[in-house]
């Protein structure tokens, strides 16, 4: 900031402080620009419904009266309409407003399409009225003016002259078209156009549509309909041959592109057989003409075991046709280009995974939900300054240390005096004199750094009489936060030099947060979660809030379909009972594990690693891969659990905070009391990255950061943060209540997902259905479990987890109930357990000869 700027007139200085008088007054001019925006988008909604309804009305009307009222527009101006005679009698029910609105429309533009300029009007009006996000706008915008165009066209053609059919748009078009292309061509082209619109607008899968309406003969099954398919779903019912792979061969890359490129095959095939079919009737493998000749042979086949059926296709093919070698050998080589080739080119096709796709249309909460501090900009006054430096010369010259240079750095909250001591001054003197020189200066919170660590001065941090608040939106719009490439990017505030602080989560990789109560700690995390907010996708990161007070975070329950995630079977997500928090952190363990055996499997290090491999289509999710969040675990109140659950805690977050790192798990412990019971040194070990907002005393200070400096903070967000090496204020930024419900409500009325993100079940030793066991109850999702099984006639757990979203270890017990009661084999290893009941049929009777429905 310059210099001259921050030189605030003292009369300034009452409004910018944030408590209590001037926060009524802040709190209301923000509340008056909060009004006055949702006034001016209120009345602007209510203005486009009520001109949507009133098209509407006039257009329906027109319908039945435009015969009339036609000749008295034609016949005179609009003024003269208007304004003229008033005995003018129109017949449209709007009078003659309305006519002439529905004749312009309807006869002068695009006829009867003009109807969707009303809805637009109307989705419009309903979004800015009601906040109520009926379609996507920009899209319905452009499938709709596209719609008018072309239906106006359409109509045009259909009509001999100009009418509220096409409008003059529609038989101008019609006239042009004809003339250039006569009229079957202009329809064709019509059509064509819109064939264009509809693959490029919603690119429909024709062939599903097709396949919809036509199904083929129970027998046909895939043969045709998995040509192009490479979706995730339409492998599934192939689980049974990847298991047989997976025996085989661990490589999961290998395993996806067999499934793959076998569809390809099956095609080329196809077509190269059916060359074989003239030559030589004897090669009855074709799979289409089996299709239509022998169906019962080809569906067995293919359902059960495609895989080797082309195997089986490809041998023949070769030992068939031993003659016509050249034959063979083509059938050889284009196998073999398609192995290697089309193992590249059907990613290239198909594109990288979009982790965002679910929610495409999720928009990012926009900046003016976050309030501006214009008027409350603080700053130091020139007197002040003069005042400060006289002080502090003349302290230190009581005590007869001389000082070659000073130099004031103006911040938020704290002015920054550094201090060239002269030669022969030793350090350690100064530093000593800290109580002195406060003293002198008659200010809480002076801090001295001796020396300014890479500087080679000494470092006076005095408070600002008359602090300026940070705004949370001067951070987030800052350009250092916008084009910062962090995994987890978070800004937290702003520097005594008035730089942004902005920092990678991912990177710290944890963070311990303290402060006595009222200090800004809870403000501190709320900037933390809304920056991830304001960068963050909800599939890209999901946050776990802890939180015993129970009601600092009750606010970000709106967004839990979007970036909570939680227990399964849990109602509410934010958790704020000491017995589930253990739950709830041993689930993350198990989530941790689960994350690095699939890193493990996928050969990668670490998250990001393991994403972009996933993203580049080299996972396959049949075998558990999936798109990994970011998880990030936030606890207020840390000295509650300890106090309450003590080591059922500390371990589990001892185990996350020393290995999730790699796997996206990171912590956020906050806490009051920062005292060794509570931040024990296993803990600290683990959370290199700490924050202090201001605490009572020095030992405080020293548990948290490890040196004193956070007892001497002025409050209010005025903050020390440790990364491990360097120790440095901040001024946190200020983000009110209001702002982030503002926040939430902007993510919460998006879609989401149907549910928040399901963590991992765990079910502690002492917990009910703990003692579940093969010989003690079933599990209540048995028989649904039984079922599932039997119908994908594949033994996997993760089958169960997906399709009952269960918990890893819940459906790992209905895997060994299942198993004792003879509805799957025994573990196989890396293979799937086979499963020794065929039909549902089958299951029915079993479950009922052993009592078990
Ligand atoms: N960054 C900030 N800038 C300006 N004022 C702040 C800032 N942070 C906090 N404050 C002021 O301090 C008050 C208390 O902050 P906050 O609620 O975050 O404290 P806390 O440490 O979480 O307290 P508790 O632990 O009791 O919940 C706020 O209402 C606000 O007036």
């Amino acid at each position: 900031m310059a210099k001259g700027n921050v030189l605030k007139q003292k009369d300034k200085k009452k409004k910018n402080e944030p408590s209590s008088k001037s926060k009524k007054g802040k709190s209301l001019s923000s509340l008056y620009a909060k009004v006055d925006r949702r006034k001016a988008k209120s009345i602007s909604g209510a203005i486009l419904l009520l001109l949507s309804i009133y098209l509407f009305i006039a257009f329906t009307s027109y319908l039945f009266s435009w015969k009339e009222d036609q000749d008295l527009i034609i016949s005179t101006t609009f003024f003269e309409f208007i304004f003229g005679s008033p005995d003018i009698e129109v017949t449209n029910w709007l009078g003659k407003f309305g006519a002439w609105t529905a004749h312009l429309f309807m006869f002068k533009w695009f006829g009867i399409a003009s109807f969707a300029f009303s809805f637009l009007l109307m989705i419009s009006g309903v979004r800015l009225l009601l906040n109520i996000r009926i379609l996507p706008l920009r899209k319905t915008f452009l499938v709709t003016f596209i719609g008018i165009i072309w239906f106006s066209a359409f109509l045009g053609l259909m009509t001999t002259r100009v009418n509220y059919l096409g409008g003059s748009f529609g038989y101008a078009t019609k006239e042009w078209l004809t003339s250039v292309l006569g009229v079957f061509g202009a329809i064709l082209l019509i059509l064509v156009l819109l064939f264009v619109a509809i693959v490029s607008l919603f690119n429909p899968d024709f062939k599903a549509i097709f396949q919809k309406y036509f199904p083929k003969k129970e027998n046909s099954d895939s043969t045709l309909a998995d040509n192009n398919s490479f979706s995730q779903e339409e492998v599934i019912p192939s689980e049974k041959e990847d298991d047989e792979s997976k025996a085989l061969e661990d490589d999961f890359e290998e395993e996806e592109y067999e499934v793959t490129f076998k569809d390809d095959n099956l095609d080329k095939q196809s077509t190269e057989n059916t060359e074989v079919e003239e030559d030589d009737t004897e090669t009855i493998e074709t799979p289409e003409k089996e299709v239509k000749s022998d169906d019962s042979f080809e569906v067995v086949e293919r359902k059960e075991e495609p895989e080797s059926e082309i195997i089986t296709l490809k041998s023949e093919i070769s030992e068939k046709d031993p003659d016509d070698n050249e034959f063979s050998i083509e059938v050889a080589k284009s196998e073999k280009e398609l192995s290697d080739k089309d193992l590249n080119k059907k990613a290239e096709d198909f594109g990288p995974y979009d982790p965002k796709l679910d929610l495409s249309s999720y928009s990012l909460p926009t900046i003016d939900l976050l309030r501006k501090f214009e008027s409350n900009q603080g700053g130091v006054t020139k007197e002040e300054l003069e005042a400060n430096k006289d002080n502090i010369v003349n302290t230190l010259a009581n005590y007869k240390i001389d000082i070659s240079k000073i130099k004031a750095t103006i911040g938020p909250t704290v002015t920054l005096y550094e201090i060239v001591p002269a030669p022969g001054v030793r350090i350690s003197k100064i530093k000593n004199l800290e109580d002195d020189i406060a003293l002198s200066l008659a200010a809480l919170g002076i801090r001295i750094i001796a020396p300014i660590p890479g500087k080679g001065t000494i470092g006076i941090e005095v408070p600002n009489s008359n602090p300026e608040i940070v705004s949370m939106r001067s951070l987030i719009a800052s350009e250092k936060f916008q084009s910062s490439k962090a995994e987890l990017p978070i800004v937290l505030g702003k520097t005594i030099t008035n730089e942004t602080f902005t920092f990678d989560l991912a990177k710290m990789p944890h963070l311990l947060v303290a402060g006595a109560t009222g200090q800004g700690k809870s403000v501190g995390l709320n900037a933390i979660l809304v920056s991830l907010l304001y960068k963050k996708h909800p599939s890209q990161v999901k946050f776990v809030l802890i939180d015993p007070k129970k009601v600092e975070l009750t606010l970000f329950n709106k967004i839990e379909r979007h970036f909570l995630a939680k227990l399964p079977d849990e109602e509410e997500a934010i958790i704020t009972d000491t017995s589930k928090v253990v739950n709830t952190l041993n689930s993350l363990c198990i989530e941790m594990d689960e994350r690095y055996d699939l890193l493990k499997s996928a050969q990668t290090r670490n998250i990001i690693e393991y994403n972009n491999k996933f993203i580049a289509r080299k996972l396959n999710p049949e075998n558990g891969h999936r798109y990994m969040p970011y998880i990030v675990v936030l606890i207020d109140e840390f000295a509650d659990l300890i106090m309450t659950a003590g080591k059922e805690v500390e371990h589990p977050i001892a185990r996350l905070a020393q290995l999730a790192r790699a796997i996206g798990i990171h912590l956020i412990v906050a806490t009051q009391r920062p005292s060794v019971n509570v931040i024990t040194g296993m803990i600290k070990a683990n959370f290199p990255a700490r924050i202090a907002f201001r605490v009572l005393s020095k030992i405080d200070s020293r548990t948290i950061l490890d040196t004193s400096g956070a007892d001497q903070l002025i409050g209010k967000g005025d903050m020390l943060i440790s990364t491990g090496n360097e120790v440095i204020r901040l001024q946190c930024g200020f983000v009110d209540t209001p702002e982030v419900e503002d926040i939430c409500d902007f993510i919460g009325n998006q879609r989401g997902y149907p549910d928040a993100m399901m963590l991992p079940e765990y079910i502690g030793e002492g917990a009910e259905g703990a003692s579940l066991d093969v010989d003690d109850e079933l599990d209540s999702k048995f028989i649904e479990a039984a079922e599932i099984i039997v119908t994908h006639q594949q033994g996997s757990a993760s089958l169960l987890q997906r399709k009952l979203k269960l918990g890893y270890n819940r459906a790992g017990r209905i895997v060994d109930q299942l198993e004792a009661h003879g509805i799957i084999g025994p573990f196989q290893g890396s293979k799937a357990r086979d499963v020794l009941i065929p039909t549902d049929e089958a299951l029915n009777e079993h479950l009922n000869s052993r009592g078990l429905r």
